[in-house]
This record gives C-alpha cells, structure tokens and sequence, in this order.
C-alpha cells in the first residue's frame, strides 16, 4: 500500500480503537468472574477477537496466531480448567519465551509440558488445582505479561497468592494497570516490599467500558509532529488513563505537539514555525510500544535519538531495534547500539540514532515483519514524502481501522 499526504496543515476528528490490553484483561478476568458482565467498547483488533473466541472455545487445539499478551494470559488461565489443552502460535509465537511462567506457574502444581521446544509454545495444558504453594517468585526483567497472568489468576486460587518481582521490573505500568483492573472488579491486593499480595476472593460483576488506546495515539502525535502544523480531535482518551502510554502527552511537548482534553477526548494541536529539538532521549522500559513510533518522528524531522530500556523488544512481534535498523536505513537514517564499553559506568545500555529521513532515492518500500507497529510507526513518514508499506494488513493485530482513520486525516492510501 501506498501512503501519501497532499500537503497542507493537518486537521480532522476520528474516534480512536479501544485499547488492546484493557480489553484482554477484561476479558480475562470476566471470565473468571461468576456470571460475567458486559463490556463496552471492546476493541476490534484481531488479538482480542481471538482470546474471546479462544475463553469460549471446547477445542483441543488453541491457537492464539501472534498475540503475545492473549498466550500468556490462557497460559495461566488454562491451569484451572478442566481437561487437557494445547496452547499454540504463529511461527514467531513459538520463538517468544514462556519458561518463566511455565516455571512459576509449575512451582504452585501446574501441569504444564512442553509439546515443542524447552521453554517455548507450544505446551499441553493440563488441569490442577494450583495449591502446592501460596507463593512464587518470579524473574520480572523479560515481559510483564507473565506476571499479570498470575495476577490475575491470583484471587481464584485456594489458597491465593504472594508473589514476589525479582530483579529490574520492565513495563510496569502494565502490571499496575492489570492491578487496577483487579481492584475495580473488587480484588484488592497490597505490596510488601516487591511482593504482591492478593487473598482469595471472588470478582465482582460490574459494568465496564475500554479507554482508547494511548499506544494507537502516539501514531497521530507522530503525525503531528511531521505536520507543519496541526489540529487534531480524538475521542475516547481521558486524562486520568490506566495506560503507561499516555506518556505520550508528555514526550512530543518535546516536539511541539501539545494537548488539550475536552469533554470527549483530546485535541493535539502543533503551531506552525515549532522548531524540532535537536536531540531526543528517552529510556523506554515503561512504554516499549511506543519505541518505535518516536524512533519513526525522529527520522523524519532529523532529531537525534538516544536511547535506552529497548531490552524487551528483541522478543516481541519480531526483534523491533533490528527490524527499525534495517527499514531506517533504507532512507538514509542510522539506528546502533553504542558501544557498551562508552557507556559501562552508567549500566544502561544505549541505542542512537542519527540522520534525518531522505527520499531522494524514490519512495521508500518498507517490510513490516509481521508487526503492526512497524507498519503503523512508518506510515507518519507519509506526510514528508510518499511510502510503501509492505504487508499493511498487519495493523489488524491491534487497528484493523488503522488506515481508514488516516484517511479521515487526509491521508491517502492506494492499494500496491
Ligand atoms: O500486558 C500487556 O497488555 C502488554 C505488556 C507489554 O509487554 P511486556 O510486558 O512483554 O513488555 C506490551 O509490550 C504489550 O504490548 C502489552
Ligand atoms: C507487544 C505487543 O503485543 P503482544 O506482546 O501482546 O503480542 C504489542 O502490541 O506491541
């Protein structure tokens, strides 16, 4: 598909997909609550689709395709229901790591095996009743997505859980949204120290509508940002967000992109004339979704990056800092990891980048590995000059309304 922009300041109003890790976690837990609830505003993404299908479905095989989040949270759920399940993938899931809850979740008596390779999916799932043990421990520097599983399984076991985090925590925000949900649904837990305490107790049934996606947002702050100016109005994002995306607002002041809420969502305005800055820094380990949308603004308006807390992205829909490597390249801009003996004394690992986007070779034909924010991250290079995305359908992991929203904007697309 081609993407391009006629030129022009950036105006339009489109209301925004609801957020792909609300509406999972929504799911999740309605289904462990006794007689369930409604949900509004369930989000269309094709991962959320399919843990719906996948909570209700008998089937001996459950294929969860390329939804990370969808895998882990059956994986956990999956333990205490009855009969025996095999949970499978896409041919990337099975490169993503799951030893580390397969691990704890076997520690409290699950019966987990491995129908593939050592510590990756497939696994053959089971039932047990989860009561060998009232507690866990758990490495929390490789997906949190792994300790929300158990979170939220957590009230239902006998005896409940205490569940300690182990090491550096990476995203964050997704294990205090998961724990925010919990509490709205009417389980409660508190910390001691780095363990999460959470007694049996049944959920709640309560009425419950999915925030916009902040993560979706921050291609429309990208795209802002190129703009020479702009005014956009989207609806159904609220300042008080259970996201750690909403980060956002904050990150392209930096870019001139500022944020008014009104009575319906934001209004994302950038003034003609906002000069970029010449450098952007940002350790992502708290929002690694949205690395690769400002990795995307950058190349376009020549800042340069520094960056850090981009551990976790090697292991996601494709390895993200390779794959944004070799399709920044491909106009001119250059992405590295600095050589860790520049940085040893701080302990973090940094990536730069460098350049700013050239087009003097033609429009760009970018490969989307897979991933909807590849897709979705490059596309905001449209406004600057024409580009190609290889694979658009991919955004239906998250947005399938992704390009009809561009379109709203004055956007244009034209099928390859
Ligand atoms: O819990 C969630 O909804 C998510 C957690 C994050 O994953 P990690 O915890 O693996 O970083 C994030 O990248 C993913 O898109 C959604
Ligand atoms: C990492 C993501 O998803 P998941 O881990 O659920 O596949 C994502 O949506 O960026």
């Amino acid at each position: 598909m081609t993407l391009s922009y006629p030129g022009g300041p950036l105006t339009g109003h489109l209301r925004l997909t609801g957020s792909k890790s609300i509406a999972n976690r929504a799911l999740l837990i309605r289904a462990l609550t006794p007689g369930g609830f409604e949900i509004d505003g369930l989000a269309a993404a094709d991962d959320t689709v399919r843990l719906q299908q996948l909570l209700e479905s008998d089937e001996e095989v459950l294929d969860c395709g390329p939804a990370g989040t969808t895998y882990r949270f059956l994986t956990g759920y999956l333990c205490r229901r009855r009969g025996t399940q095999i949970l499978t993938g896409s041919a990337r899931m099975k490169e993503r790591p799951i030893g580390i809850l397969v691990d704890a979740l076997r520690s409290l008596g699950a019966d987990i095996e491995y129908a593939e390779k050592e510590g990756y999916p497939p696994l053959r799932i089971g039932y047990s009743a989860l009561d060998r043990s009232d507690r866990v421990s758990i490495a929390a520097d490789t997906s949190s997505q792994y300790i929300s599983s158990l979170l939220m399984l957590a009230p239902t076991l006998p005896t409940g859980l205490k569940l300690t985090l182990e090491g550096e925590i990476v995203s964050l925000p997704y294990i205090k949204m998961t724990l925010a949900l919990m509490q709205h649904f009417g389980v409660h837990h508190h910390w001691e120290g780095q363990t999460i305490v959470i007694n049996p107790q049944y959920y709640q049934a309560r009425s419950f509508t999915v925030e916009a996606d902040w993560s979706a947002a921050s291609y429309y702050y990208s795209l802002a940002a190129l703009a020479e100016s702009a005014d956009l109005k989207i609806d159904g994002l609220f300042a008080e967000s259970l996201q750690g995306d909403a980060v956002v607002q904050q990150l392209y002041e930096e870019f001139g992109v500022t944020t008014t809420f009104t009575e319906t969502g934001v209004r994302l305005q950038k003034a003609a004339g906002t000069p970029p800055p010449p450098l952007f820094e940002h350790n992502f380990v708290e929002c690694p979704d949205i690395a690769q949308t400002l990795m995307g603004t950058c190349a376009g308006l020549g800042v340069q990056g520094l960056y850090s807390g981009l551990q976790t992205l090697f292991i996601k829909e494709t390895d993200r800092v390779k794959a944004m490597k070799t399709e920044l390249a491909k106009v001119g801009v250059s992405l590295y990891k600095i050589p860790p003996h520049m940085t040893e004394k701080t302990g973090v690992r940094y990536f730069a980048q460098e350049g700013r986007a050239d087009f003097a070779g033609g429009t760009p034909r970018f490969a989307t590995y897979h991933d909807h924010r590849m897709a979705m991250a490059l596309a905001p290079l449209a406004l600057l000059h024409p580009v190609e995305v290889e694979h658009p359908e991919v955004v239906n992991k998250s947005y399938p309304d992704f390009y009809r929203d561009l379109q709203t904007i004055g956007l244009t697309t034209k099928e390859a």
